[in-house]
């Protein structure tokens, strides 16, 4: 095993360390790598290398806010495996984070980059907070509170975050910002950057646009069609519902249903999203565009559609929800949507559900064509990044479907299976002394 080096201001946690939890986010992603371990019955050693994390960071982030009082918050970095590349995951801002949820992601971006064939690990961080009760300075202040906490364990050959729920490209710039003035200017520290400072063309939409892609290679080869006249529910209107929205109607999708945080809006004729995002762009409330429906935001899961996207948060879809799904396939926009038990009803119900390890894949993708545009100081246009973004959405989805079609197992299995081949094989050859 290779040794980790942990630097004296941070507060490393060993695993025995650390409290389990029954049900966990962290114990629902072992779930599934666990189902897909016994197909390729790894030894008990390899196993534990595979599911656990290398390394796990918490620190304490203090900053003045606007009004002189000072606030503390938690904030993680767990770096689960960089055996096939520097470690790469994005960073969530939002108040329910914490280290078992990071641990999950983290897990989920290893399994990402190797689904995906991209020269990556797997990373992801956050921070207890909630972005909206902070001005746009203290926010700033915070980001870069924790580039100066975690600096030395970052680095665009080391471990590279991104934007995730609740953190967009201006903390990007920050992050680049901060972790320039200790190591030099460095944009390949950290992708999602905006366009004008070394981001990548194509970025800011590539979740949701790789979510269209997944969906239009899953319908053809499930022998449903094209996107055209199909009917989508999307919870979540933020980067990614919100462009996976735009972009399955530029496809002649009709998106009925959306929902975020507070509400939800219906419409049986598809809703008109580039208004509604203009609407919500303007300051408006979601469930006040007039051109739909208001519903209960709860009812978004049920409402009957063709695809069902989650694209907001964990644990939706799960025993007391699944039961409910009126969708013939859910696309997992989302990271770890869908828990073992919803899992299992929707596997018992036929409802086909591509994995969250391949379907938001979009975003990691073009994160690294910006990474490597950063390494190489040189731009690629739109239409070049979003077309090699295509071939990689589709590559990744024949080889899943082809290992589903010969194992006889669902997509998501599939889709681990692929990836701990992949990350085992990276393992053994670089050897562990
Ligand atoms: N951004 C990226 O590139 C990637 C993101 N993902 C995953 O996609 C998902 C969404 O991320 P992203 O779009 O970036 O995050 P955002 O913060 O941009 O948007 C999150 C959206 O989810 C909504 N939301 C939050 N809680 C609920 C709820 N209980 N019910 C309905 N909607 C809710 C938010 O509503 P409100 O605005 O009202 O708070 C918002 O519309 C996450 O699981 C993330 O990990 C995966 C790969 C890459
Ligand atoms: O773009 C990235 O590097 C990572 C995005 C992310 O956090 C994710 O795919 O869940």
């Amino acid at each position: 095993m290779r040794a980790w080096r942990t630097p004296p201001c941070l507060t490393s946690l060993r695993h025995s360390d650390l409290q389990k939890r029954q049900n966990s986010a962290s114990a629902n992603t072992n779930y599934f790598i666990k189902e897909a371990l016994k197909e390729l019955e790894y030894p008990q050693k390899l196993q534990r290398l595979l599911l656990t994390p290398q390394r796990e960071v918490l620190v304490e982030l203090v900053i003045t806010k606007d009004n002189g009082e000072i606030e503390t918050f938690n904030a993680y970095r767990v770096q689960h495996d960089d055996s096939r590349g520097p470690y790469k995951g994005g960073l969530r801002y939002h108040p329910k984070v914490d280290l078992d949820d990071v641990r999950s992601l983290a897990s989920l971006m290893t399994w990402k980059t190797a689904v995906m064939d991209i020269p990556f690990g797997g990373a992801k961080g956050g921070i207890s907070v909630d972005p909206k009760l902070l001005s746009e300075r203290e926010l700033e202040k915070l980001t870069r509170k924790l580039v100066q906490a975690i600096k030395d364990t970052i680095g665009p050959q080391v471990d590279i975050p991104a934007p995730d729920v609740g953190s967009n490209a201006s903390v990007m710039a920050w992050f680049f910002d901060e972790y320039s003035k200790f190591s030099g200017f460095s944009p390949g520290v950290v992708t999602g950057k905006p366009v004008h400072l070394h981001g990548s063309y194509g970025r800011e939409a590539a979740t949701g646009r790789g979510t269209v892609f997944a969906t239009r290679e899953m319908l053809k080869a499930t022998g449903a069609g094209s996107i055209t006249d199909k009917k989508f529910v999307i919870q979540g209107f933020g980067n990614v519902g919100s462009w996976a929205a735009e972009i399955f109607e530029e496809h002649g999708g009709k998106v009925i249903a959306v929902s975020d945080a507070f509400g939800a809006v219906y419409n049986e004729n598809g809703l008109d999203i580039k208004a509604l995002r203009r609407h919500i762009a303007d300051g408006d409330l979601l469930s006040a565009f007039s051109e739909g429906e208001a519903i209960d935001k709860d009812t978004i899961l049920s409402i009957p559609c063709d695809v069902l996207v989650p694209a907001a948060i964990e644990g939706v879809i799960n025993a007391d929800t699944a039961g409910q799904v009126d969708a013939k396939y859910v696309v997992e926009a989302a990271n770890g949507p869908t828990t073992p038990e919803g899992d299992k009803i929707l596997r018992e119900r036929g409802i086909v559900v591509l994995p969250d390890i391949y379907t938001n894949g979009g975003g990691v993708t073009v994160s690294f064509f910006e990474w490597v545009q950063n390494l190489q100081n040189f731009r690629w246009e739109e239409e070049e990044v979003n077309k090699r973004l295509d071939l990689k959405m589709t590559e990744a989805f024949a080889q899943i479907w082809e290992i589903s079609r010969q194992k006889k197992l669902p997509l998501r299995t599939a889709a681990f299976v692929k990836a701990l081949q992949s990350v085992t094989r990276a393992h053994l050859h670089r050897g562990f002394d």
